[in-house]
């Protein structure tokens, strides 16, 4: 799985604890850097992971229509701060040729881009280019609700903020009483 460098994060965290006035020493911190470096080698590891290769394997069913997962719960790392933004993603594509992927592996393929230093954008649109890509469809849908912790805990202060962003290829992107159709489903 995902291999990062323990000792160096190790090595910063302490620095960190240092420089913010901590005493790196004190024994509640003490295994902190250890515990920050599991942690980052746990909400870093889709950077290892190629969302695409959740698509290689296709079921052949003949389902030309709408196929959405919604509320795909995720947690990200904004890539500006270093802090959490998440919220729920909804993925939707039209099947064509036959060409329908297991379900889970959509979310498998959220999860994977979510686990990186992230922009809401870039988590919309990859997912939704790897989906047209492997999976060939008519369209392709991504909508992803989120609530960025930079803009709660810190600088602008506005919890309860949330930030929706939408990535529409294909079809979908054609035509609008379809994609209308998606937004129904999802229920904005
Ligand atoms: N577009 C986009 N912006 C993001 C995302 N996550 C965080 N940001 C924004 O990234 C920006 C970074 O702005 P900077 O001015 O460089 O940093 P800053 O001084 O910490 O900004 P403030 O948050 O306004 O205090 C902020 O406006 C954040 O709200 C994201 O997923 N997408
Ligand atoms: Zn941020």
């Amino acid at each position: 799985m995902s291999e990062v460098n323990r000792t160096q994060i190790e090595e910063a965290v302490r620095l960190i604890l240092e420089a913010v006035g901590e005493d790196p020493n004190r024994e509640g911190v003490l295994d902190t850097p250890k515990r920050v470096a599991k942690m980052y080698e746990e909400v870093f590891s889709g950077l290892k992971q190629d969302p695409k290769e959740y698509f290689e394997t296709v079921f052949s069913e003949d389902h030309e229509e709408i196929v959405l997962v919604k509320d795909i719960p995720f947690y990200s790392m904004c890539e500006h701060h270093l802090v959490p933004f998440y919220g729920v993603a909804h993925v939707a594509y039209i099947p064509r040729n036959g060409r329908v992927t297991g379900l889970s592996k959509l979310a498998r393929a959220v999860e994977a881009v979510a686990k990186r230093p992230q922009l809401q954008e870039r988590i919309t649109s990859t997912v939704v280019d790897a989906i047209m890509e492997k999976l060939e469809p008519y369209g392709a849908m991504v909508v992803v609700e989120a609530e960025h912790m930079c803009m709660t805990m810190r600088g602008v202060k506005k919890p309860g903020a949330k930030t929706v962003t939408q990535a529409v290829r294909g079809s979908l992107a054609e035509d609008a009483t379809a994609r209308a159709e998606v937004l129904s489903l999802i229920k904005y």
